[in-house]
């Protein structure tokens, strides 16, 4: 927040553009951590226009830009590439020699079952990228900031092309697979594919000839706890963990310092460290990797996004996601049937997203079956002329029935602040599923209509169940490219899809707030369509 005041500050000028009307939204306190890891610095804002939205804009933190010098374009694009440079190995060991990379793809068979020795292979060729490849990461030019989705970095917006690492297994590698003693945690909350993602990590490394592969027991917490042994990971011990959900090696949230994990870490001798989970596991994992350095440590930490809330900025989805949506349908199926077959009958389904509605309005524009989606990021009333109530009375008068899909993190200015935090430190919401619920009933009751009201929250089921075809692709191809990332000596760095293209990019610019659904973007205008649901406000 505080670079963007300070930008409307320094650059009225170019800031805020000559219309007397127009002026810039920050995103609402609501986005802003809990934990306090990260500050919600905020790069984004909307251009308001006589009340209406028109363009996101989007400005690196470090620097104001002046959009009145002629060079700001260019100086944009350093800044850019100075902020998705991926910190490798070689900025603290300057002297750290690669090695050919022991990675291959046209193998003999091993000698022995164990695949002790690594897998041998005459071919020198294995498919390698390059270190200076780059994945376009914003791939439409926006030939005017009315047009709708416009995300911009000038009032003009202006085409900028950003780009960002390709990943991939490089030809020169900075470890010797010998030497690494590799180490997998899987943090936060369960998500479809954690297992997917462990079991490409331990055979990727295993193509490696990585022969000590650990998994940290239920998340951080299995660095603190003396009763919790780490888990030998092989082939053979993942080859079908990917048939069942949740984490073959548990999850958790809380745990020890930054400092005591590094410790334990030194203790153990791992200098690997593949590490599963959402903002909070990645600015852990930011941490250790600052903490690594810090001590002079040669560790490679690598983090593999997971959340299906999908609230990771930059990437066009993360894995659970998919699987989300569709289990969601089941839920939001039989609230639809049951709504149908009463007389006058009401479905609500709570459907996960702490800060942003992602699940809720994928969910809601697959099934087709939602007449109103309430999401975190778009303001509603339950009351009044304009309410959500008046209108789920007009649709029973109307069509007989209705269907609401609700997000957690929706409405929570409607509710009681529970100020309770778990023990990561997020903040405990309120259950607006269930408040939603009560009023409906209440409402209905009032007026004398008839209504049958039916909740269901599938949370957990959506949660626990394996991933699905796409996503079990997607966690495949993101751990594997986790093993070829730390092999090529990158740290700090997280790994993610972008337009369909598969990157590295460094954590702190993936976390700097959970990305949420625009109302601008073209989705959300799309579900809009599709429900039919005018503004509750
Ligand atoms: N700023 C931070 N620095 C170090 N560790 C952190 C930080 N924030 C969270 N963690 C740790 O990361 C782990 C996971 O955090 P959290 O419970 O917020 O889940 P998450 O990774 O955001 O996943 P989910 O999407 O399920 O919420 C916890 O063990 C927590 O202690
Ligand atoms: O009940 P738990 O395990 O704390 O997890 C709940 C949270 O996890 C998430 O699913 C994210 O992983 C949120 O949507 C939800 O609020
Ligand atoms: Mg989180």
């Amino acid at each position: 927040m505080e670079s963007l005041s300070r930008a409307s500050i320094t650059n009225p000028g170019t800031l805020s553009p000559t219309s007397s009307s127009a002026s810039y939204f920050l995103f609402p306190r609501r986005f802003r951590r809990s934990n306090g890891f990260s500050s919600f610095s905020g790069n984004l804002r909307r251009i308001v226009s006589r009340g209406r939205v028109r363009a996101e804009i989007e400005k690196p933190n470090a620097r104001e830009i002046d959009f009145s010098d002629p060079e700001w374009r260019i100086k944009y694009q350093k800044d850019f590439e100075r902020r998705f440079n991926i910190p490798h190995i070689t900025d603290v060991f300057p002297d750290a020699k690669p090695i050919p990379s022991t990675f291959c793809l046209r193998m003999r068979t091993p000698v022995s079952e164990d695949f002790a020795g690594g897998y041998p292979s005459d071919e020198e060729w294995h498919g390698y990228i390059n270190n200076n490849d780059r994945v376009l990461l914003k791939t439409i030019n926006f030939a005017s900031p009315n047009s709708a989705g416009a995300v911009c970095i000038d009032p003009d917006c202006t085409w900028v092309e950003q780009w960002v690492h390709r990943a991939g297994p490089r030809e020169k590698i900075y470890f010797k697979p010998e030497e690494v003693k590799a180490a997998i945690v899987t943090c936060g909350g369960l998500c479809p594919g954690l297992n997917d993602v462990i079991r490409q990590v331990v055979i990727t490394l295993e193509i490696y000839g990585v022969k000590s592969i650990v998994g940290i027991p239920f998340g951080y917490r299995g660095f603190s706890n003396s009763d919790l042994s780490e888990m030998p990971l092989s082939r053979k011990v993942v080859q079908n963990i990917h048939l069942s959900g949740g984490s073959l090696l548990g999850v958790s949230r809380g745990g020890p310092s930054v400092s005591d994990i590094v410790d334990r870490m030194q203790e153990k001798g791992i200098n690997m460290i593949f590490v599963l989970g959402g903002n909070g596991t990645h600015a852990g994992a930011n941490a250790i990797h600052e903490e690594c350095r810090k001590r002079k440590l040669k560790v490679a930490v690598v983090g593999v996004p997971k959340t299906i809330d999908n609230d990771i900025l930059l990437m066009d989805k993360t894995f659970g996601f998919d699987t989300a949506v569709e289990e969601a349908q089941r839920a939001i199926n039989s609230a639809y049937i049951e709504a149908h077959s009463a007389y006058h009958g009401v479905g609500i389904v709570k459907l996960m997203g702490r800060h942003s509605g992602f699940i809720a309005m994928h969910a809601s524009l697959a099934s087709g079956q939602i007449d109103i989606c309430l999401i975190p990021e778009v303001p509603f009333q339950l009351h009044g002329p304009h309410g959500v109530l008046t209108h789920l009375k007009y649709l029973i008068e109307t069509k007989g029935s209705a269907v609401v899909c609700v997000a957690e993190g929706a409405g929570q200015n409607l509710l009681q602040k529970t100020n309770a935090t778990d023990a990561s430190g997020n903040m405990v919401l309120g259950d607006i599923g269930v408040h939603i619920q009560q009023e409906t009933k209440k409402y209905f009751r009032e007026i004398g209509v008839h209504a049958d009201v039916k909740y269901i929250d599938p949370t957990y089921m959506i949660r626990a169940c394996r991933a699905n075809a796409s996503d079990g692709i997607l966690c495949a191809v993101l751990g594997q490219n986790a093993v070829h990332g730390a092999f090529a000596g990158y740290s700090g760095i997280t790994v993610g899809i972008c337009n369909t293209h598969y990157v590295y990019f460094p954590i702190p610019e993936v976390i700097a707030y959970p990305r949420p659904v625009d109302p601008n973007s073209r989705m959300w205008h799309r579900c809009l369509t599709s429900t039919g649901q005018p503004d509750f406000i």
